[in-house]
């Protein structure tokens, strides 16, 4: 019997709204080899731009949790939101799963995945400011609501945290992040 694959690790990418966690996980897919995106189960509205997700009913979303469908789910922006366990089949092939999660939801996502590697991503009040003004998914008072939660600080006993300034060109930021992660990554399997 073959001896099972190692899992690659979750490379979680967290940070206030605004910062730049859909471009720059975007950004890394094109340049890192094997890298792959699991994507998230959202009860937003559909196509409502920016990343590629499942959208679903609260009803459906209870029903998923209920199945036990995933891996890991939490609430917020008066949203909930979902890993599915299918981020285990990702793992057997890709080189690293990047995702975008809750800083409330890291310390169970440690437990969940065990090879957790946390891009803290930062950026100044005003640019976070201006780039979800610019994004214009959200209208004035949810842009004010997300600007008011951004100082949230990253829990403790995460045991690998690598901090991302993306204040400036959004290519310096996917340097870093490739910088750090090269170490953990996994072969490519077919
Ligand atoms: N380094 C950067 N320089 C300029 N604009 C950026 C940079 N990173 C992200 N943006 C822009 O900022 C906005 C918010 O980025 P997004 O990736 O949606 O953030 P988040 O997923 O953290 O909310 C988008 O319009 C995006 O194009
Ligand atoms: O607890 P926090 O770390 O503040 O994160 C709260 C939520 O904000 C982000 O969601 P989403 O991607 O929908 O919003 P964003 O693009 O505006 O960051 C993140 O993925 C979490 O789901």
């Amino acid at each position: 019997m073959s001896p099972r694959p190692v899992k690659a690790p979750v490379i979680a990418v967290v940070g206030p709204s605004g910062v730049g966690k859909d471009s720059l996980m975007d950004a890394m897919l094109t340049r890192i080899p094997g890298l792959k995106k699991q994507r998230r189960v959202i009860t937003r509205a559909p196509e409502l731009g920016g990343e590629d997700y499942v959208a679903v009913s609260e009803t459906q979303f209870a029903d998923l949790c209920a199945e036990r469908s995933f891996a890991l789910h939490w609430q917020a922006h008066g949203l909930y939101y979902a890993i599915p366990r299918e981020i285990d089949v990702l793992r057997r092939s890709a080189s690293g799963v990047v995702v975008n999660l809750s800083r409330k939801a890291l310390l169970e996502a440690q437990d969940v995945f065990s090879t957790l590697i946390v891009l803290s991503v930062t950026a100044t009040p005003e640019v976070l400011a201006a780039r979800l003004n610019a994004r214009g998914r959200e209208d004035r008072a949810e842009v004010e609501r997300r600007l008011a939660r951004a100082s949230t600080p990253l829990p403790e006993g995460l045991l690998h945290v690598v901090e991302i300034d993306n204040s400036g060109p959004l290519d310096a930021a996917v340097a870093t992040a490739e910088a750090a992660l090269t170490p953990w990554l996994q072969p490519e399997r077919a």
